[in-house]
């Protein structure tokens, strides 16, 4: 009979790949796993727990906050709080950044950046979202951390990951040593490795984006939804347009089977929509270590600046060979910074 492995049992046995582990983050990471099950209780049974709909809030985004949205939150910040290993969590649901003072916590030396309910305009219509969540090293070693310690690159991540709570839930996870995956048993109540080595394919023939938008995108984007749609057998095209509206899903799928996902930059929206602390750099940093790609359309995104928490970015990420097919339409027809980047773009009324 195959043997089981849980993610507590991998993540003791991965420790030794880190010679000065001393537990904390391994610790952290069994934090977040116990969260993404309470969660998941709730995502299980939203439509019976009246926990669907909207919570009548707004976060900084000035995006309306669902109900789920909070309760994610919240358990989130209450498994780091008391776990005693967080000093500082940054979250898509706070404006501000929430320092953990507590008696636990004093000596706690990681940061987490977390995205609690990604795709949350599909949780009152029962499809897949998720969670994503980013982990760093507070630099500073002096009292309380600070926001310094938040703006770090994502080249700086000690560890990033995401929760699906789809078919089944799997929370997905790297410490910059591989991607490895894990699908919760209920019947145990345990997350089990599923998907070990996880290795996204070089070349898909699936592409991700909101073609809605299609007129405001730069014309290299235009162009490059023109080469996905092109009939061309030598090259598997045209591709397959696979949409959900939650980056977790669309990218777990690229991950799996290949393809590109992308939330490009716009006229009224220069640097997209996602938020490059607790969506880019998470998926940038998993995505690289599966073998794939991720920019900003022309920088790689785990070596942009970051000046603030809830900072955006363009995205472009997925398997190698379509993200640099996608870089070089858009360095041919709207190169950085050129006027002509956004050449063609009708803009709103
Ligand atoms: O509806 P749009 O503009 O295509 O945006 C969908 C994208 O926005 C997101 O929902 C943003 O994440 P949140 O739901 O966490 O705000 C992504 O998951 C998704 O890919
Ligand atoms: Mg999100
Ligand atoms: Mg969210």
């Amino acid at each position: 009979m195959k043997s089981i492995k849980t993610l507590g049992q991998f993540i003791i046995e991965k420790q030794a790949d880190h010679p000065y582990a001393k537990g904390e983050l391994s610790r952290l990471l069994r934090d977040i796993g116990i969260a993404a099950k309470i969660v998941n209780r709730e995502v299980n049974k939203a439509g019976l727990a009246n926990i669907l709909g909207d919570a009548g809030s707004v976060n900084i985004q000035g995006e309306g906050q669902k109900m789920l949205d909070i309760y994610a939150n919240e358990q989130f910040i209450s498994a780091l709080t008391s776990g005693g290993e967080c000093c500082i969590v940054v979250s898509e649901e706070n404006e501000d950044c929430v320092y953990i003072d507590n008696e636990v916590s004093q000596d706690a030396k990681y940061i987490v950046a977390i995205d609690p309910l990604d795709g949350s305009s599909n949780i009152d219509v029962n499809v897949s979202v998720g969670t994503i969540f980013s982990i760093y090293r507070r630099k500073s070693t002096e009292g309380r951390a600070t926001l310094e310690d938040v703006l770090q690159r994502g080249t700086d991540q000690i560890a990033a990951g995401y929760i699906i709570y789809g078919s089944s839930t799997m929370l997905v996870y790297t410490t910059g040593k591989g991607v490895n995956g894990f699908t919760l048993d209920p019947s145990i109540g345990e997350f089990c490795l599923s998907h070990p080595h996880m290795q996204m394919p070089k070349e898909g023939n699936i592409y991700s984006i909101n073609e809605g938008y299609y007129a405001h995108f730069p014309d290299g984007v235009k162009k490059y939804i023109k080469y996905c749609q092109v009939e061309d057998a030598k090259t598997h095209r045209p591709y397959t347009s696979r949409y959900t509206g939650s980056m977790v899903a669309d990218l777990h799928r690229s991950l799996v089977k290949g393809g590109i996902y992308m939330y490009p930059m716009t006229a009224h929206a220069p640097l997209g929509k996602l938020r490059l602390v607790y969506e880019c750099n998470p998926m940038a940093f998993l995505v690289e270590q599966a073998g794939g790609k991720a920019s900003n359309g022309y920088e790689r995104i785990l070596e942009l600046e970051v000046k603030e928490p809830h900072q955006r970015s363009a995205i472009f990420i997925g398997s190698e060979n379509m993200v640099n097919k996608a870089e070089e339409m858009i360095a041919c027809f709207s190169p950085q910074g050129t006027k002509r980047s956004f050449e063609g773009v009708v803009s709103i009324q």
